[in-house]
């Protein structure tokens, strides 16, 4: 902490170029007991901040001279202890989203509102206050987690590394198999949080009549079967990090209660009038498109662009084939060590077998195939007839390379249908104009199903 010595209060320097936002930022943090230093531009922040290094600089993104990023850039350059929150116009959502990928621990739109912000304030230096996280020297086989030398899962741990320690809701994207849960685990043990709890929930197997009151937990009597009292997994979560798995699976009155409590962070057990207040961070995955299921409908707007403040892509094994020798290996011991077998090792040709196999299933997939083949074979090297992979599709189905017309068609009917056949929509979901969309239509022959609606041109 960068306290002074003549004093144990904590300071912030405020950096806004509106004098009247400035004079209340000042007024409100002071009264929340904080020591505040006032810039109205960079190039003064920085100045202050030679003179008296503070614990957290609370800053607006877009001010004449330096901005935001670029003052963000220098202060993690030579004050990289200092927390950065910023103060965006709500159009500018992506660019503070992109600072906070660069560092900076938070964001809160304009208008803010004041008790939100000193909370947000409070929370962040308090865990800044803590003694090091464990999460601090995490080596990445700590939470079972194995790469190799993809460049793909390189930038995706580059991405986990930066945005960890803030508190931003993060959404984990990717095929099933492909690790997100274990990327959430890496986020949560690399975040100041470690300490607290990881609360998983798979909003995909847990029954959606059911998923309410283990989230948000009951009163006794608050339906037949709730024989005592229950706290939710919600709650459970407090002080840690809530993992909410599958949640494209949810329902549309659970996509109204989730919304409510990122937005209010409070919750009210089933039959219950109180409401408790919740800290915790909120980290999402999904393998379904929600980007498609808000546009058809199905999945509600403001909760997706609650969850997506940061949106963390895992990547197919197949785009990322240069992991596979060392995973492999990895679930062989792993499994031979578990049950007491000698491991084999993977011969040249099995180690080029299973590095062109398409694998649908992802890593959990591989693991599997691993799992089979070392107790199913008791030789010391393993050969491919010895492993057992699904059969892959013909592959001049899926390899041969498409033609531009074909690439084309295909995007038209994707977009098509995703605007339920509206060819107006999908001519404004691709960019292209109404004629150029019928045109297109037409040289394609795609048939419209009749519930479509053909524009008037
Ligand atoms: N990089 C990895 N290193 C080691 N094990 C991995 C890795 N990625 C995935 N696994 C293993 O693969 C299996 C699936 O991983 P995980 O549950 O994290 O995937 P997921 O993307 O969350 O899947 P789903 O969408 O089906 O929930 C687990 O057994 C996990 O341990």
């Amino acid at each position: 902490m960068n306290t002074s010595d003549t004093s144990l209060q904590q300071s912030i320097l405020v950096v806004d170029d509106d004098p009247n936002i400035l004079h209340l930022l000042q007024t409100r943090l002071s009264s929340a007991g904080y020591q505040v230093l006032a810039a109205t531009n960079g190039e003064q922040a920085l100045e202050r901040l030679a003179e008296q290094p503070v614990d957290l600089v609370l800053s607006d993104v877009k001010m004449p001279g330096m901005n935001g990023p670029e003052l963000l850039q220098e202060i993690k350059a030579t004050w990289p202890n200092t927390q950065i929150i910023l103060l965006t116009a709500y159009g500018r959502i992506p660019e503070a989203v992109a600072m906070v990928q660069q560092g900076a621990a938070d964001y809160l739109t304009k208008p803010f509102d004041g008790r939100e912000l000193v909370e947000k304030i409070n929370a962040l230096l308090a865990r800044q206050d803590a003694p090091a996280a464990p999460g601090d020297c995490l080596d990445l086989t700590q939470v079972g987690l194995i790469t190799g030398n993809s460049p793909a899962m390189a930038a995706v741990l580059a991405l986990v590394k930066r945005v960890a320690p803030s508190e931003v809701t993060i959404l984990i994207e990717g095929e099933s198999g492909t690790g997100k849960e274990l990327v959430a685990k890496m986020l949560h043990r690399l975040s100041s949080r470690s300490n607290g709890p990881l609360v998983v929930v798979d909003c995909g197997t847990t029954q959606a009549s059911l998923l309410e009151s283990e989230l948000f937990g009951h009163v006794k009597g608050a339906f037949t079967h709730a024989v005592q009292e229950k706290q939710g997994l919600i709650q459970a979560a407090q002080g840690g990090t809530l993992f909410l798995d599958e949640i494209g699976n949810i329902s549309s009155e659970m996509q109204t209660r989730l919304l409510r409590f990122l937005q209010e962070r409070t919750v009210r057990k089933l039959g219950e009038i109180r409401t408790s207040t919740v800290d915790c961070r909120v980290i999402a995955a999904t393998n379904a498109d929600l980007l498609s299921m808000v546009r058809q409908g199905t999945f509600r707007e403001d909760l997706y662009y609650r969850l997506k403040v940061v949106r963390l892509q895992v990547p197919p094994l197949r785009e990322r084939r240069e992991d596979i020798p060392l995973l492999a290996d990895y679930f062989l011991q792993l499994f031979c060590k578990k049950s007491g077998i000698k491991c084999p090792s993977l011969s040249a040709s099995t180690l080029r077998c299973l590095t062109n196999h398409s694998w649908p299933g992802n890593v959990r997939e591989l693991r599997h195939v691993m799992e089979a083949s070392a107790l199913l074979s008791d030789r010391i090297v393993l050969e491919p007839e010895d492993i057992q992979l699904e059969s892959e599709p013909p592959t001049h189905i899926i390899d041969a390379p498409l033609s531009l017309d074909e690439s084309e068609r295909k995007t038209i009917m994707r977009a098509l249908e995703q605007m339920n056949w509206v060819q107006k929509d999908a001519a404004e979901l691709l960019g292209i104009s109404r004629r150029a969309m019928h045109y297109k239509v037409r040289k394609y022959g795609i048939e419209i199903p009749l519930r479509g609606e053909r524009f008037q041109e």
